[in-house]
Order: structure tokens, then C-alpha cells, then sequence
């Protein structure tokens, strides 16, 4: 029986895991991590990430041939095929410090995939890595002097969170970079077999090594590329009066452009886009192509512009402060369906908001407070190291307080942000969440997800990402 081993049972391991377990019962598959509580929670009735779908993958083959575990050197000692799928956080410190990945968890991996195999063995890269990483640790892994062979494969991940399920069961394709010899060859046929199970042949495709780390980063800056593209149209579209979802209906009906990845919203956020992108501009200074890197550079700068811009937004309407005054927050996951705060853009809107003095009023349906106190106080990059190398939560802020019932986060409050596109957010009952606000009472939609004239209807000033300005915020002071 082949057997497969995953280091790190995080939001890419597990899931995918589960998933190569329940397409393929001849193999058995162990996912293997550091973490205690993790391992624990995996082996529970309470998964440690939420994921539609993951529940029932995981109860159909958990203890048949899906095993979680924290004894890692044994897993991978017997194990055909090593996955590695541990964090590959931003580094805060040294050479390349706030671009370039840190490999530590990486190499320290590689490390033990050395010192404990006795047998031949593939290692794939699922992390998404700097390119030519693939290479590095080869190095690692043949300099262990025992005489066995190792090929390294890269297959990154391209799941997106809240949808992990799905795009595993049908991905648009699965990408194997091994090197050019008959043994890469053989490798990448082995792994092949693996997804074979369940994905069209014309959908795996291979290339070499370089190729395929460097198309994972390419892939992700494309698609936040998208992202900042549409939210610079916001903004200007704020400023003459058109209307964002409009022009980019309207830009997405060209076949060449196409209409996904075009929502304007208050920011991307998520553990891969601005790691990566942060990633490929180092790679790029590094290959002096400094105006490669800009280019790049600009797509989060705008981000972080369209951030700010919300923050703004917001205090100016409010009489140019928010200082004591309620602000309720709808939604902290960077998107929905997942309880997934990392990057989230509520982070910065919420410390904008606290920076003018605001008392916050947060609910988000699958963030737990611990997550909300601990994201607002922890330095940047500190969220994407394993969990039991992160602070712990700080003493409770008094500003901030979570809850578990929206219409509690709206009562008494001045303003409303709506920060995540959470389907209950849609069909809410305004009426009630109006009747229970202070007045004026605003409503800032970072989702563009409500009703904009029914609200006003209502009563509210509204405020929508890139759509025709509520005449109340016409006439507030200029939003930088
Ligand atoms: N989250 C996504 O949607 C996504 C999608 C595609 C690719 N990726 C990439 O996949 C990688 C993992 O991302 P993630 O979101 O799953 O991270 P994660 O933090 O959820 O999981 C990583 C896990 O690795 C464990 N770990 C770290 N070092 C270890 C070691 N030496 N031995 C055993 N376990 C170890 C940690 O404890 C943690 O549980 C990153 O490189 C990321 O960029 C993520
Ligand atoms: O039109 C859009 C689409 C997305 N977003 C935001 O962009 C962020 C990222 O969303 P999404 O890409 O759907 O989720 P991720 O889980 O971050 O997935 C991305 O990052 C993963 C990690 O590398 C990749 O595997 C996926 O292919 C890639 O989509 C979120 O904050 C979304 O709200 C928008 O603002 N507007």
C-alpha cells in the first residue's frame, strides 16, 4: 500500500489530504504536525478550521486510511511520498526582512525528512515557496550521506479558502514541476497516479521545477492584481459618480477580460496574497529588476490605499471623528465561509478606527474572540508562524468587545461597517437594526452586499464602495 505522509495539518494539509484519502482508498495517508491542540482537534468532533464540506471528507476516511498525528518522525520514515505544507511566513527580521519567506519551518523539516529516512522517497512542495527552493533543499536532503535518493517535486496548492472542498474535488488543474531526468520523470509519474484517482489527465500538468514554483506566485499576484485594478476604479468612480459594479459588469463581459475576480471591495485580504506577492517583488530586486518589483509593489500599495480610503470614509462622515462613539463591526474573516482572520482587511479598519478612538462592537458568525483580541494586538507577520510560536491573547481591550449576535453589535451604536460578505448580512432586518441605532445612523458597506435605496429608505446614510456618494457624504470634509 503506498503510503503518504503530510508535515503540517494546517489549512492546505488537511484538507487536501483529506481529499487525496477520500479519492484514493488503496493509499493510506497520515498528516503529521507540531502542533498538540491541532493534531488534537483534527482527531475531534470540532475541526480546527472551518471549511465547507471538511466534516464529512474527514468522517468518511479519518481511521481508515486518514490518520492525524504528532509523531512526525515515524509518519515519515515509512512514508513513500512526503508532502510539505508548513508555514512559509513574510520575515520580520534580517536579510530580506518584510518581503523575502522565511524558511525556517521549511528547512527544519527538510532536516528531519533527512536524518529519519532509511528508504527512497518523493518530497513534494505544497507550500508555495521562492523559486528555486526545490533546489535548496536537495541540497538538505542528499547531503545526508546515507546513499538514499530523493526527489523533490513541486505541486503547489491552489485552493482558495471557503471553497477548499470544491476546487480540490474539480480544480481548474493540478501542477507537478521534478526535474528533467528519468528519475524527476518517474517522480512526477508516481504523483500523477495520486490525482489520477480523480482529475482529468489534460488537467495535470508538468513543467520543471522553476516553472512551477514561480507560476504559483504569478498566479496569486494575477489575481490580486484584479483586485487593486477594480478598487482604483472605486475610487475614481466615488469621485464622478459611476458606479464600480457597473463598469466592471461591463469590463468582465469582454471574453478576454472575464467576469470573476472583479468585485470591488474595502481591501484583499488572506494569508497568501500580500506573503506572496511581498515574495515575488524580493525575487525580482534580487534578479535586479527593480522595475518588475514596483510594478508588483503597487498592487498592494493600493490595497492598502483602499484600507485607509474605508477608514476615512468613515470618519468623515461621522463629523470628522469617531472618538466614544459605537461602531459595530459586521464580519472579521477576510472572506466568508471560513473563520480565517489572517491579513483579514478588518485588522487595519478596526485599528484605523481604534487609532481616531471608536468603541468597537465586533461579530463575525466563526471568529472566537481569543482570535479578534490576539489579531489586533499582534505585530505584523507574528499570525503566520505555528500557532504555539504565536503571543498569546493580551488582556482584554476595553475598547473592543465581541459578541455573538449581530443585532447586540448594532444596538446603540452610531455606525455600522460591514467588513466580510457574510450571506446573513445580506438578509438581515434593517428596519430593526435602524430602529435600535443612534441617529444619524450609517451604514458603511465594504462588501457592497445591501440594498443601497432600500437603506436610505429606511433612514440610513449610506455609504457603498464605489457607487454614486450618499448626498450627506458629498458635502463632508475630502477623503484623502
Ligand atoms: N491557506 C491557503 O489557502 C493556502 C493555499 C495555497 C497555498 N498555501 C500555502 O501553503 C502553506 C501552508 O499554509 P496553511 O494556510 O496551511 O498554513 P497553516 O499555518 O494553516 O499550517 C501550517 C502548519 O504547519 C505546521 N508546522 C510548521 N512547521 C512544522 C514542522 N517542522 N513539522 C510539523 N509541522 C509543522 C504548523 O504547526 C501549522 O499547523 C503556506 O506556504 C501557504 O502559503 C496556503
Ligand atoms: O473579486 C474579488 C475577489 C476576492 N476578493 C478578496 O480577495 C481575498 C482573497 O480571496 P480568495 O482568493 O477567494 O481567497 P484565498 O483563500 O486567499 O485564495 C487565494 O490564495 C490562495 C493561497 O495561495 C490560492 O491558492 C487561491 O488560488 C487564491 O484565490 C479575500 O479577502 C476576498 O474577499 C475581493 O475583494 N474581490
Amino acid at each position: 500500500m503506498l503510503k503518504i505522509c503530510c508535515i503540517g495539518a494546517g489549512y492546505v494539509g488537511g484538507p487536501t489530504m483529506a481529499v487525496i484519502a477520500l479519492k484514493c482508498p488503496s493509499i493510506e495517508v497520515a498528516v503529521v504536525d507540531i502542533s498538540k491542540s491541532r493534531i488534537a482537534a483534527w482527531n475531534s468532533d470540532q475541526l480546527p478550521i472551518y471549511e465547507p464540506g471538511l466534516d464529512d471528507v474527514v468522517k468518511q476516511c479519518r481511521g481508515k486510511n486518514l490518520f492525524f498525528s504528532t509523531d512526525v518522525e515515524k509518519h515519515v520514515y515509512e512514508a513513500d511520498i512526503v508532502f510539505v505544507s508548513v508555514n512559509t511566513p513574510t520575515k520580520t527580521r534580517g536579510l530580506g526582512a518584510g518581503k523575502a519567506a522565511d524558511l525556517t519551518y521549511w528547512e527544519s523539516a527538510a532536516r528531519m525528512i533527512a536524518d529519519v529516512s532509511k528508504s527512497d522517497k518523493i518530497v513534494v512542495e505544497k507550500s508555495t515557496v521562492p523559486v528555486k527552493t526545490a533546489e535548496a533543499i536537495e541540497k538538505i536532503l542528499t547531503h545526508n550521506g546515507k546513499g538514499i535518493k530523493f526527489q523533490i517535486l513541486s505541486n503547489p496548492e491552489f485552493l482558495a479558502e471557503g471553497t477548499a472542498i470544491q476546487d480540490l474535488f474539480n480544480p481548474d488543474r493540478v501542477l507537478i514541476g521534478g526535474r528533467e531526468t528519468p528519475e524527476g520523470q518517474k517522480a512526477i509519474q508516481t504523483l500523477k497516479n495520486v490525482y489520477a484517482h480523480w482529475v482529468p489527465e489534460k488537467k495535470i500538468l508538468t513543467t520543471n521545477r522553476w516553472s512551477a514554483e514561480l507560476s504559483k506566485l504569478a498566479a496569486n499576484a494575477f489575481l490580486a492584481q484584479r483586485i487593486s485594478s477594480v478598487n482604483a476604479m472605486s475610487a475614481l468612480c466615488e469621485a464622478i459618480g459611476a458606479n464600480v459594479t457597473q463598469v466592471s459588469y461591463a469590463v468582465g463581459t469582454d471574453t478576454r477580460i472575464g467576469p470573476k475576480f472583479l468585485n470591488a471591495s474595502v481591501g484583499f485580504g488572506g494569508s497568501c496574497f500580500q506573503k506572496d506577492i511581498l515574495n515575488l517583488v524580493y525575487i525580482c530586486e534580487c534578479n535586479g529588476l527593480p522595475e518588475v518589483a514596483e510594478y508588483w509593489k503597487q498592487v498592494i500599495k493600493v490595497n492598502d490605499y483602499q484600507k485607509s480610503r474605508f477608514v476615512n470614509r468613515v470618519v468623515s462622515s461621522m463629523f470628522n471623528t469617531v472618538a466614544t462613539k459605537k461602531i459595530a463591526i459586521l464580519g472579521f474573516a477576510f472572506k466568508k465561509d471560513t473563520g480565517d482572520t489572517r491579513e483579514t482587511p478588518a485588522i487595519d479598519v478596526c485599528k484605523g478606527l481604534l487609532g481616531d478612538k471608536a468603541r468597537l462592537s465586533i461579530y463575525d458568525p466563526q471568529v472566537t474572540e481569543d482570535q479578534i483580541q490576539r489579531d489586533l494586538w499582534m505585530n505584523k507577520f507574528d499570525w503566520d508562524h505555528p500557532i504555539h510560536l504565536q503571543p498569546t491573547s493580551p488582556t482584554t481591550e476595553k475598547k473592543v468587545s465581541v459578541v455573538w449576535d449581530a443585532y447586540e453589535a448594532t444596538k446603540d451604536a452610531d455606525g455600522v461597517c460591514i467588513l466580510t460578505e457574510w450571506d446573513e448580512f445580506k438578509s438581515f432586518d434593517y428596519q430593526k437594526v435602524y430602529d435600535n441605532m443612534r441617529k444619524p445612523a450609517f451604514v458603511f458597506d465594504g462588501r457592497n452586499i445591501v440594498d443601497v435605496e432600500k437603506l436610505r429608505e429606511i433612514g440610513f446614510i449610506v455609504y457603498s464602495i464605489g457607487k454614486p456618494l450618499d448626498p450627506w457624504l458629498k458635502d463632508m470634509p475630502a477623503v484623502a
